[in-house]
């Protein structure tokens, strides 16, 4: 890793084979730490990022997203043993991004409540699931959808979701911590039922923030962000139609969402860089991509982490691991603002406000500066301005 960059070596080909990858960040952290006494991994140098690092750069972003009411989602991809979960969830005193984000979020609310005008309300829900074998199991309520797992249906305006999902409100970052363990808890004694290990099986945790405040007319404003946080499978063996086949021979089920997940990867970044314009996205193909359709396509604001593994033995899947996510960086989403009509009109307005005044303003210096006939244009968009100006506090009690 040097800066931004990964660069890739093949074993025993001396410098011959070097691949040179570039991301937004290129993280070291296999050695150059030290362990302090509560066990928390410090860096020695410079090159090791520690969790700290991390949150820094990409858990920071999430909260001012969250706040400024964008959907966000941040998948973990790699293969078994590489630090996904290290990195989404980390342990004990080494938190990972997902307990660092709720730390840091309900440290925010309590901040803001204190000075909030009367109205304001923040509220933070959560929800988790898991995906094995094409299944959704509800990790907060695993009694629910036992025989064959949790229906997803699809509505126009909200898109793909899971039915009868438990959400449970939460209140503090204890509650939402508790709840987190909860479901990690299921996710484990469930996988040991089906015989199945962590790696086979996705974990989707949701939190869904609003914000609801009161506009000087007495409307309720609302401002809601969902952010999905995705440790995805183990990604050795899936994605190679190869590796597919033979298990498919063996009668096993194949780890169906990973390879569909890989296939609208290429699809939307092949979009992105315009190779392709109008295809069909193989969204309905897996649970997974149906239920990640808007981190991935549509609303969200979306990170990949790819974790590595620097041992040889497993050049392969790690060359396989940054082809990736090389090619999920040409994806490009369309994040818009979660808000309620009300709370876009009065924006909308605000703005228009402002730019009317700014007209007003420009318009009258012109007419202060000549009465001749050659106003005539600076006079119209006056009348036009005054006009549309006069509409605004009109339209405002009578919206909805
Ligand atoms: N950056 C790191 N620093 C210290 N320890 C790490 C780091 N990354 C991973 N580990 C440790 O390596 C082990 C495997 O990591 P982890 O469980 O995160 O892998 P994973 O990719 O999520 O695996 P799986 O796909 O099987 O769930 C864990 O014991 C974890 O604590």
């Amino acid at each position: 890793m040097e800066g931004n960059t990964t660069r890739i070596i093949k074993p025993r080909s001396g410098d011959a084979d070097v691949k040179t990858f570039t991301f937004d960040y290129s993280y070291w952290s296999h050695d150059g730490f030290v362990a302090l006494d509560n066990g928390y991994l410090a860096p020695e140098n410079e090159q090791f990022a520690d969790q700290k690092r991390v949150f820094s750069d990409l858990g920071e972003g999430i909260l001012e997203n969250a706040w400024n009411g964008y959907n966000c989602s941040l998948f973990a991809y790699g293969q078994t043993g590489s630090g996904k979960t290290y990195s989404v969830v980390g342990g004990s005193a080494n938190k990972g991004i997902l307990p660092l984000f709720c730390e840091r979020l309900f440290e925010d609310i309590e901040r803001k409540q204190e000075s909030a005008a009367e109205g304001t309300e923040f509220q933070v829900s959560l929800s988790m699931v898991e995906i094995y074998n094409e299944q959704v199991r509800d990790l907060l309520n695993p009694q629910s959808g036992r025989q064959g797992g949790l229906r997803i249906r699809e509505k126009v305006d909200h898109g793909f979701f899971v039915e009868n999902l438990l959400t449970v409100p939460v209140g503090s970052y204890g509650d939402i911590d508790s709840r987190i363990q909860e479901g990690t808890r299921n996710r484990t004694i469930a996988a040991t039922h089906m015989n199945a290990t962590s790696s086979r099986a996705h974990t989707i945790v949701a939190i869904t923030f609003v914000q609801k405040a009161m506009s000087d007319g007495g409307h309720t404003l609302q401002k809601s962000s969902t952010i999905n946080i995705v440790d995805l499978a183990g990604s050795e063996r899936a994605g190679n139609t190869g590796a597919a086949r033979e298990r498919l021979k063996e009668g096993c089920m194949i780890n169906q969402s990973l390879s569909t997940l890989g296939n609208v990867i290429k699809a939307l970044a092949d979009q992105g860089k315009g190779v392709q314009k109008s295809t069909v996205l193989p969204f309905r193909d897996s649970v997974l991509t149906k239920l990640l359709k808007n981190a991935l396509g549509g609303n969200s604001k979306t990170i990949m982490i790819a974790a590595l593994s620097p041992a040889d033995v497993n050049y392969e899947e790690t060359l396989s691991t940054l082809r990736f996510v090389d090619r999920a960086k040409a994806i490009r989403v369309q994040a818009v603002v979660n808000e309620s009509p009300t709370s876009r009109l009065v924006r909308e307005l605000q703005q228009e406000n402002m730019r009317l005044q700014e007209l007003l303003s420009q318009a009258s210096y012109g007419a202060e500066k000549s009465s001749s006939p050659a106003s005539f244009n600076e006079g119209r968009a006056i009348c036009d301005v005054t006009t549309r100006a006069a509409a605004v506090p009109l339209l405002f009690p009578s919206s909805p």
